[in-house]
């Protein structure tokens, strides 16, 4: 195949003995994404640049590398090319990447390309801090409650895409197989069923929540909340938590408190659990008492939208899929493409800033984390924003998506 990849002057990012090596001018790969995706990535390298050179004046700097999925690899690979064997390898070899959202047609069609790119670098935990910044709008009264973290198991659960649609041989193989085979009895309508299949693994689960309770412990947080349904679905999302327990008690010295199952580990952390509708709706009444989140990927999926918009929407929501093991790791938007928006120039760029700043910390460049942390919290402070916040603020100076980088950049 033809490189459609243009190497940039730089060296590579490599992980020795667990520890990331990282030069100062790492080539860092990019899917600029579809819909809203190239308003977002212009206004946000320039952000993520000019806060690095502002932290290091010209002493490190970031070499952008364009890898291409979604549409616009269709467009430079030829039709049925969202995802070309050569943007994965450069995932892999470079380690550390960052993307924009692309576009999964609900029903038919593809199957989702984030999904795809996660599975195939097998980037198990879906990191997402939700945490407020003073000035923004919010539905809840008290929004600088929410301080949460969600560990989303990103690899199996029902996102496996083993589903078989209604009316099918496979799916008339399936229900034979269930009906004949297993003796099931309770599907309701046999006939005109769609299957779909929702593994969950002790490993899987082990090696999530090993990340999520670590995290908690590097970051002094005070709890671990495993959220499941586990009253219904006994041995998937059931198993996730009893898994949970015994990883938190086995490798962490997790201690019952009376008589259990909520655990306190040596250092203070309580490791608890809650069934996921009941915690939908005490995020929203009681939002201190939760902390770390560990959960599996539908549940993860939803509450990380749901949180969002405690602290203001998927406008300022990031994320990063990682594999603590083997240190891959792509950073990315909670959200979506947007595609009403796109290219009007209108839409949040924070949430692919924010995944940016967390790429920086992920890196070690802290500093240049802090600025764009920083710059975010005064330029909202000025109620300087898109219209996401403006349609909510009282006397907010609405911007577009160009000019709110710009004046992210003026306030480092
Ligand atoms: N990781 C990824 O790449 C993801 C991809 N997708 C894909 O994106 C496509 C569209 O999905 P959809 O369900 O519409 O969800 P989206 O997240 O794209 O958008 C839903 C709504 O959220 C608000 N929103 C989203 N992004 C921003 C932003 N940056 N700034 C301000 N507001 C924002 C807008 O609300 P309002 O209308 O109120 O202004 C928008 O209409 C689908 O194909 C879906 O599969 C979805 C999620 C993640
Ligand atoms: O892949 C998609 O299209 C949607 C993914 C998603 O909603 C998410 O990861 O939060
Ligand atoms: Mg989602």
């Amino acid at each position: 195949m033809t490189t459609h990849i243009s190497v940039p002057e730089g060296e590579k990012i490599t992980m020795q003995d667990g520890i990331l090596s990282v030069p100062n001018n790492p080539i860092v790969p990019f899917v600029e994404g579809d819909g809203t995706g190239p308003d977002i990535w212009a206004a946000s390298v320039r952000v993520l640049d000019a806060a690095v050179s502002k932290a290091y004046g010209g002493e490190r700097k970031i070499s952008w590398m364009e890898v291409y999925a979604g549409e616009k690899s269709t467009q430079v690979y030829g039709e049925n090319e969202w995802l070309p064997e050569e943007t994965l390898q450069a995932f892999r070899d470079y380690l550390v990447g960052i993307k924009g959202p692309l576009t999964t047609p609900v029903g038919g069609g593809i199957r989702s390309i984030n999904v795809a790119l996660r599975q195939e670098l097998d980037l198990y935990a879906c990191l997402r801090p939700v945490q407020y910044f003073t000035g923004v709008p919010s539905p809840v009264k008290h929004p600088e409650q929410v301080d949460m973290t969600i560990f989303r198991e990103n690899t199996e659960d029902i996102y496996a895409g083993i589903e078989y649609q209604a009316g099918t041989p496979e799916a008339a193989k399936m229900r034979d197989f269930l009906v004949n085979e297993m003796g099931v009895t309770k599907i309701r309508f046999p006939d005109t069923s769609s299957f779909g299949v929702k593994p969950v693994s002790k490993e899987g689960t082990e090696r999530l929540v090993r990340a999520a309770i670590q995290y908690a412990l590097d970051n002094g947080r005070k709890s671990v909340t495993i959220v499941h349904k586990g009253n219904i679905m006994k041995f998937t999302e059931g198993s996730f938590r009893d898994w949970a327990y015994d990883l938190a008690k086995r490798e962490f010295g997790g201690v019952e408190i009376d008589g259990g199952p909520w655990q306190k580990l040596p250092g203070g952390i309580i490791i608890k659990d809650v069934i996921a509708d009941a915690f939908l709706q005490q995020i929203i009444l009681r939002p201190a008492e939760y902390d770390v989140i560990a959960t599996l990927n539908l549940n993860g999926d939803y509450i990380s939208d749901a949180l969002a918009a405690q602290v203001g929407g998927i406008g300022i929501a990031p994320g990063a899929n990682i594999n603590y093991i083997t240190g891959h790791a792509i950073f990315e938007a909670t959200h979506g493409t947007a595609p009403k928006y796109a290219g009007k120039n209108v839409i949040n760029p924070s949430s692919v800033i924010l995944s940016g700043e967390m790429l920086l910390r992920h890196l070690g460049w802290n500093e240049a984390a802090d600025l764009i942390l920083s710059s975010i919290s005064k330029t909202i402070g000025q109620k300087t924003v898109t219209y996401d916040f403006a349609r909510l603020m009282e006397g907010a100076n609405e911007v577009g998506t160009s000019d709110f980088g710009d004046a992210l950049i003026a306030n480092m």
